[in-house]
């Protein structure tokens, strides 16, 4: 039995705590990656290019590299340390191996997510040799990359808010299992005890970090941000409007793009590029519950953790029963475990 200080609470073992990341020197990450060559670029975003790479263990990884060190990046590395030195392990949420600092550059080193991003894998920029992702498939991811941000945002004492989902920030490992990223824009909230004092993570004290100062935010207030962070398109519009920031604020670009993603970024192209290889009940269903994450009133919008049990019920359903799909009496039956009804005109933001 172990007292866990980032839960305050006993746990049978403490395996699910992340190894602390390795600090790597420049060296090792300049041989790992070729020096850098152009030819092993797999991505590339706020934070600077990333790079595929071999360390020395034969393991496989990407270097993200910041070679302009500006305050905007030294908060984005601080982030990126924080959230992995907070966040217990899970299989949906990719763990950072290691960082390298050094007067003028930023690196953080991930295992590699053989299939690259999900945004790679779809529509018009899709590099697939093999044709679209089949329908099985891209539930399955649906389901992992809610299940990674439902993690996210119960950490016991604290909550990590992602605030960057996009289909650029779900990877795709060597299963095609959703794996969550991208966390230099995230903010860890955490619970504030009877005293009004913040308890926060005992871990995160440690953290390496460039930022000079940490602010711990609560999740019972509301947290206002000066400055938007997130990908256009992908903002909920009430942080957009008025920097308000709500675990509510991830599940709008959640219903927007990543089940609209799993679908397609059109609807209509993922209809005609399926050519009907997509179970039209299961579809709907996920057309529906992505219209709900993406209501403009955040508080009608689910929680993760229901967008998780909605789309468990439905899919894993599907993989043990007889039931060939799903049908409205089963929803009626089970109303909190089942995709939400057909939405009535008014009410769903189009
Ligand atoms: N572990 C990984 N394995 C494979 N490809 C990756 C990995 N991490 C990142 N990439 C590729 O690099 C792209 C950019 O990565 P990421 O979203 O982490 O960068 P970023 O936009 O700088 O980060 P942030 O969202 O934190 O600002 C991804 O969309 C993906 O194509």
């Amino acid at each position: 039995m172990v007292f866990n200080l980032r839960t305050f609470s006993f746990t049978e073992s403490d395996e699910d705590d992340p190894t602390p990341p390795k600090s790597f020197s420049l060296k090792e990450l300049r041989v790992a990656t070729h020096d850098f060559s152009h030819r092993n670029v797999v991505g590339g975003g706020d934070f600077g290019m990333v790079y595929r790479g071999h360390l020395a263990d034969g393991s496989q990884v990407v270097v993200k590299r910041a070679f302009i060190i500006d305050q905007e990046r030294e908060e984005n590395f601080g982030r990126e340390m924080q959230v992995a030195r907070s966040v217990s392990t899970h299989p949906n949420v990719v763990s950072l191996r290691g960082f390298c600092r050094t007067k003028r550059e930023l690196l953080l080193v991930y295992p590699l997510m053989i299939h690259n991003s999900l945004a790679s894998n779809l529509g018009a920029q899709s590099e697939r040799p093999t044709g679209p992702l089949d329908w099985t498939t891209r539930t399955r991811i649906a389901l992992g990359a809610a299940t990674g941000l439902a993690h996210l945002h119960d950490q016991g004492n604290f909550r990590i808010m992602h605030r960057h989902i996009c289909p650029h920030s779900i990877l795709l490992n060597s299963q095609f299992e959703a794996v969550i990223t991208g966390f230099c824009s995230s903010v860890i909230m955490h619970k504030r005890n009877v005293q009004g004092r913040t308890i926060k993570s005992q871990v995160e004290d440690s953290v390496v970090s460039g930022s000079s100062s940490q602010t711990y935010h609560c999740y019972d207030d509301v947290y206002v941000d000066n400055h938007i962070h997130g990908v256009n398109g992908f903002i909920a519009p009430e942080y957009r409007n008025t920097g308000k920031c709500t675990l509510k604020n991830d599940v709008s670009p959640t219903g927007e793009r990543f089940l609209g993603s799993s679908l397609d970024r059109r609807l209509g192209t993922f209809f005609r590029r399926c050519s009907g290889n997509y179970v039209e009940k299961e579809a709907e269903g996920l057309v529906r519950l992505a219209l709900l994450c993406a209501h403009e009133n955040p508080s009608v919008r689910p929680e993760m953790s229901e967008v998780v049990r909605m789309l468990e019920s439905q899919f894993l359903q599907r993989d043990t029963s007889s039931r060939s799909s799903w049908s409205q009496s089963e929803c009626d039956s089970t109303p909190y475990y089942s995709f939400p009804p057909s939405p009535s005109p008014m009410g769903i933001a189009p």
